[in-house]
Order: C-alpha cells, then sequence, then structure tokens
C-alpha cells in the first residue's frame, strides 16, 4: 500500500522548517521558550502500512527521519493523512495548525496525542504524531461483549474531561469524540487522539463534490453540529453530546444509532429530538450527567467541568445489590424545571451585588411566579448552591426578600443571557438578530446568529436589545421578502402561508409550524425561518374583520372546511325554518280564509277582518307559487 503513495519533496509551495528535538519527548521541548514550527519535511517521512480508516482521512504507521550533525534519528510515528482539500486552503488549514501547536506547547497540555508535526504529501496534510498501542475502540473489539468496566470508563472519562476542558479554555473545540480517538499508550492510560481536526477544517471545502466534509461523525454528532450555519452555534456544549455517545458506547459496547443510514441518524437526532438511549443502574450523578448532555437546546446541556465533578464524585461509588450507592451523597436533582436544566443556571451563579430580574421562562413571554420584578443582590445563603437561595433588595421594600435563585437572573448592562439582540454596525452577512448565550459583569457577550457556525464574541456596547420571538407566535414573511432564506410554502391561492413558531434554535433561528395547512402523506408541514424575514401577526395586528377571520384559518386547516360546512348547514337550517313558518301561516291563513268564506257572523266583524286581510293572503299566495315553481 505505500508503494502506493509517492512522496514527494517538494510537492507544495510552503517552506518546510525540519522539526528539531526529540518528537517523543515533546513535553520537554514544549518548555522552550522559542518553539519550533511544526512543518516537518515531507521528504522525511516513510511511509509504511495503513493501520486505519476514518472518517477525516487514514491513519498510516510510518518513520519520521531526523538527522543534524551530532544526530541521525528514525521515530515510528503514526500519519493522520486527511482527505484532499482545495490547494488555497491548504494554506490557511496549515496556519491554524501552527496555531494550535504553539498554543498546546505553551500550555503543555497533557492528554493530547504526542504531536511531531504537520507535512504535505502529494497534496494531502499530514499530521504526524506519536506511535500509540491503539485505541479505545481497539481495546473494546477485544473484549467480550464489547464493553468496558465502569470504573475503567471512570478513570478514561475524567482524563479526557481533564484534556477537552484544557482546550476549551483554549478555544478550541474537539468536535469528533469517539472511542477511536482515544489512544492508550502501553500503560493503559488515555490521550485524545483528535485534537480537533474537524474544528480546523471549518469551512473548508473539499474538492470533490461528491465528498461532503461533515464536522463531525455522524453517529456522535450534536443536533448543531449537522449545520451550525443554520442550526449552530458549535460550542463547548457540542463535545458535551460527543462526550456522552462515547461514554454510552464505551459502557454497552454499541455505537450510538448503530446500523443507521446517514440520513435516517439525522432525521432522528436534528428533526426528531431523539436521544442516544442512557443505560440505567449507573450511579446517578454520571447518569444525570449524560441525560443533559443529551439536550437537545445545547444551553441546558453540562460543561465539562460538570461532566468531570459528576465523574470524579462517582469515583468512589460501590456496586452491590444490582445498584449503585453514592457515597458522596445523592446529587442535587438535574432534572429540567420550566425549560432550564440545572445545568443551565449553573453557568451563571449569582453573586452580591448582581441586578437581577425574575427569570422569564424559556422562548416564553411569561416570567417565572416569583415576587420580584427588580432588585439585587444583597445575600447568598450558600455561595456555591446553585439550587439556593439568596437574598433580594427590592425597592420601595424595607427588607430584603428571600427567593429561589433559579426563578431570577443577572441583568448587567441591561441585558441578560437569553435576549433577543441585533449588532449597533448592521453590516453583517450573517442574519442580524440573535439570542444572547452570556454576558460577563466586565460586558463581555456571545452571541448566536443564524448564519454564523461559531458563537459571536464582542463587547455589550456592540449589540442592543430588540424585540424577542416567542414560541407559539404567529409569523409571516415581510412583504419586501420576495426570496427567503428558506424554502417557506405559499396558501392554495397564492401568497405566503402563516405559521406558527414551534421553536427557537439558540442562533434565533425559528421553527415554524403551518397548521392552516393541510399536508398530505410525507409532505413536510416544518419549515426554518430567518428572524430577520418575518413579522408577527396576531388579531391586534389584522385589520378589519376580513383579515381576522382569515388569521383564525391560520390556526388549524379544518377551520376552513368547517366554517364552509357551518355557513352551508346555517343557510340550510334558515331556509327550512323560513320555509316552515311561511306554510305554517299560509295553512293558518287559508283556514281563516275558508272559515270567513262559510260562516257569517252575526256583528259581521269577522267578515271585515277577513276583507283587510285578503290582499295580503293573495300577495303571500303568490310569493309562494312564484318559489314552488
Ligand atoms: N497515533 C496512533 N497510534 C496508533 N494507532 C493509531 C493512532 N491514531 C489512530 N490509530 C489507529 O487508527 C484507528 C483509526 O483511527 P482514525 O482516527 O483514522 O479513525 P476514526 O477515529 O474512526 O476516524 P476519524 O478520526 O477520521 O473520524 C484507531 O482506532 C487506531 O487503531
Amino acid at each position: 500500500m505505500a508503494k502506493d503513495i509517492e512522496v514527494s519533496p517538494s510537492g507544495t509551495a510552503f517552506d518546510y522548517e525540519l522539526y528539531e528535538g526529540d518528537p517523543d519527548h515533546l513535553r520537554t521541548v514544549v518548555a522552550a521558550p522559542t518553539p519550533a514550527g511544526p512543518y516537518i519535511d515531507p521528504a522525511s517521512i516513510k511511509l509504511k502500512h495503513r493501520i486505519g480508516r476514518g472518517y477525516f482521512g487514514d491513519v498510516w504507521s510510518a518513520t519520521h527521519h531526523q538527522s543534524a550533525t551530532d544526530y541521525d534519528e528514525n521515530h515510528e510515528v503514526a500519519i493522520k493523512m486527511l482527505h484532499p482539500i482545495n490547494e488555497d486552503q491548504v494554506k490557511s488549514f496549515l496556519s491554524k495548525f501552527e496555531e494550535l501547536w504553539v498554543n498546546l506547547k505553551s500550555k503543555q497540555i497533557q492528554g493530547v496525542c504526542c504531536l511531531h508535526g504537520i507535512s504535505v504529501i502529494s497534496g494531502k496534510i499530514c499530521i504526524a504524531m506519536r506511535s500509540y498501542e491503539g485505541s479505545v475502540g481497539d481495546k473494546m473489539a477485544r473484549l467480550k461483549g464489547g464493553k468496558l468496566q465502569l470504573p475503567d470508563v471512570l478513570r478514561y472519562g475524567i482524563e479526557l474531561a481533564k484534556v477537552i476542558q484544557e482546550l476549551h479554555s483554549m478555544n478550541v473545540l474537539v468536535l469528533n469524540l469517539k472511542p477511536t480517538n482515544f489512544l492508550l499508550n502501553e500503560h493503559d492510560e488515555v490521550f485524545l487522539g483528535d485534537f480537533g481536526i474537524p474544528y480546523l477544517l471549518l469551512g473548508v471545502q473539499p474538492p470533490d463534490s461528491d465528498l461532503v466534509l461533515r464536522l463531525g461523525t455522524p453517529n456522535y454528532m450534536a443536533p448543531e453540529q449537522w449545520e451550525p450555519e443554520v442550526r449552530g452555534p458549535i460550542t463547548c456544549e457540542t463535545d458535551a453530546w460527543g462526550f456522552g455517545c462515547s461514554i454510552i458506547e464505551m459502557l454497552t459496547g454499541v455505537q450510538p444509532w448503530f446500523g443507521k443510514s446517514v440520513q435516517d441518524i439525522y432525521r432522528s437526532v436534528v428533526i426528531n429530538h431523539e436521544k442516544p438511549q442512557v443505560l440505567g443502574g449507573l450511579p446517578t450523578a454520571i447518569e444525570n450527567v449524560l441525560n443533559g448532555c443529551f439536550e437537545y437546546d445545547l444551553r441546558n446541556r453540562p460543561l465539562m467541568v460538570d461532566i468531570l465533578e459528576a465523574f470524579e464524585s462517582s469515583k468512589n461509588d460501590v456496586y452491590s445489590e444490582g445498584e449503585w450507592s453514592d457515597i458522596g451523597g445523592t446529587l442535587s436533582n438535574k432534572s429540567k424545571t420550566r425549560g432550564f436544566t440545572t445545568w443551565y443556571l449553573s453557568k451563571d451563579l449569582l453573586r452580591v451585588g448582581d441586578t437581577i430580574r425574575s427569570r422569564k421562562l424559556f422562548n416564553s413571554r411569561k416570567s417565572q411566579d416569583s415576587p420580584v420584578l427588580e432588585g439585587s443582590v444583597v445575600g447568598l445563603e450558600k455561595d456555591t448552591d446553585r439550587d439556593g437561595f439568596v437574598l433580594v433588595r427590592v425597592p420601595n421594600l424595607p427588607s430584603p426578600l428571600r427567593v429561589n435563585a433559579s426563578t431570577i437572573e443577572r441583568v448587567t448592562g441591561g441585558l441578560t443571557a437569553g435576549d433577543w439582540v441585533c449588532l449597533v454596525n448592521e453590516n453583517v452577512k450573517h442574519s442580524s438578530m440573535g439570542i444572547l448565550l452570556s454576558v460577563q459583569r466586565d460586558g463581555n457577550v456571545t452571541v448566536g446568529f443564524l448564519g454564523l457556525e461559531t458563537l459571536w464574541a464582542g463587547r455589550s456596547s456592540e449589540v442592543e436589545k430588540v424585540d424577542p420571538f416567542f414560541v407559539g407566535q404567529f409569523v409571516q414573511l415581510k412583504s419586501n421578502v420576495e426570496t427567503p432564506r428558506f424554502e417557506w410554502p405559499q396558501k392554495r391561492g397564492g401568497g405566503w402561508a402563516t405559521g406558527r413558531i414551534s421553536q427557537i434554535l439558540s442562533n434565533g433561528c425559528l421553527v415554524v409550524q403551518f397548521p392552516g395547512r393541510m399536508v398530505f402523506g410525507d409532505e413536510p408541514n416544518m419549515f426554518l425561518a430567518d428572524p430577520d424575514e418575518v413579522i408577527q401577526v396576531s388579531f391586534d395586528t389584522c385589520p378589519g374583520m376580513i383579515v381576522k377571520y382569515q388569521h383564525l384559518e391560520d390556526f388549524h386547516w379544518s377551520i376552513r372546511p368547517l366554517s364552509i360546512a357551518f355557513s352551508i348547514f346555517t343557510a340550510v337550517k334558515l331556509g327550512v325554518s323560513v320555509g316552515k313558518c311561511i306554510n305554517a301561516k299560509l295553512k293558518k291563513d287559508r283556514k281563516n280564509h275558508e272559515t270567513s268564506n262559510d260562516s257569517r257572523a252575526p256583528d259581521g266583524n269577522v267578515g271585515r277582518k277577513s276583507a283587510w286581510l285578503r290582499p295580503n293572503i293573495m300577495f303571500k299566495e303568490g310569493a309562494v307559487t312564484a318559489t314552488a315553481r
């Protein structure tokens, strides 16, 4: 196999430097004040045979030859050879890699696979790393049942969570967490084999249009990872999903969504909001945190610090009689209340001096049932308690109120996480409206915008609040939108249909349902919408009765047929009862008429009455006859 691949000494337009130092002892080199560049001369690499084939490329066993005046060495290495990318994008990949390389060296991060450097062989990017014994995936494949014991999973999980947390602190996302990327050395120590290759490939187009470069491996991908521009942004919580999938696979020996096609996985995870099954009988903290990893809304997922805490707290759990007992005590319930998980709440703990307001429910107009509208925190019952109580001073009240911390939220510079905002400088390619995902006390903010794969980070002065959208609101395309960003259905008679927001993604992308449309079979009735392109519709904003009635039809497709049926029914019923009335009157009058002709009243009164009624009767008879004819 190796012979098939030619090693071209000058295959690219880049300058290569020889890596100096012993790559097998990288951590000694790491401390060097001026780290060497990562580029390796492709001529110094000799590929031997392929040892793995992955989603992003192949892994080769190779030797890396290094020599200088005082040494001449060959090192056994593993080479991750990525699928080809466009030539003009190679340079940007290499510079991103160099940035990561320098960062990894300066931070001396333990637990990431030892990198030797990077090269380009026959136009393909090759990442040289230390050759390990194999991966956790390989170890599982060798075991009966293909699964690991919980203590091993906890041990690996803790080591991996630590290193992922460090990568996150450097703003690097891994996006490809899975057992085949967890490498093992001869001492059964685990190292992260993929340090963010999908992240480095973000925005890169493959030259072959048939090859879709996905941002991860489908079985392990979070909902927002499939189309980060549309359903994003991808954040640290995206790795929580992949981590959760890997742990489940290690414990069960079965890959999440095993046997499903990529399209089926997409449908299950992204459209149907299905989650990988968390097996029962695990320590409570592990079960809670794994369930949290599979929350659809990334804001509700735990961070690596939470995962690490849960894993470390479960290390000493004892298994007896089919159940795990939590030696460290039962952890607080992490279940979701009113749309928020405790993981969400724990990302922003209150401090004394914080300005607060009643917490708004997730994507809803309503606030929590809290007596506080606005105030400031004057005391914490327990600094570290995420579900604890705080003392809040409210204007015009003599003494502070004791309120549950989960019912209030921090306001900084007039902004709160979850607010809808737009950029003050509107000159942007992405949607102008987005959702504030975090606001720090120092004024740093992050926002999710439709059209941006990753978080927008800036200062609070660069954003301003806009009117929010809520789940349940009806929306219509703005009249000036001729070609909407996403497909939008039309009414039967022409014109854009009106839909109802059924979900709001964390970048502000609206998921709109059209209950006023009758759909057949598999026809979709759920569409995405750019918040920039729609306006809210309500009875208050509908001018006139006709438009109000038309809006009523948007509530359900059955309104129109029902109202038609009702009108016909009413018309028929009215016609019948009018007819009955007329007939009854005619009969009565005819009877009266006959009575007046047959009998002469002694006082002549009846006869007089009949006389003035006659023309009337004749007229009605005529009318009835005409109708009958
Ligand atoms: N540095 C290494 N040392 C030894 N073996 C390795 C190394 N890197 C990868 N491998 C082997 O190659 C196998 C496949 O790795 P690879 O990363 O190509 O596959 P993958 O993780 O399924 O795909 P991808 O990372 O492209 O999504 C691993 O299970 C492991 O056996």
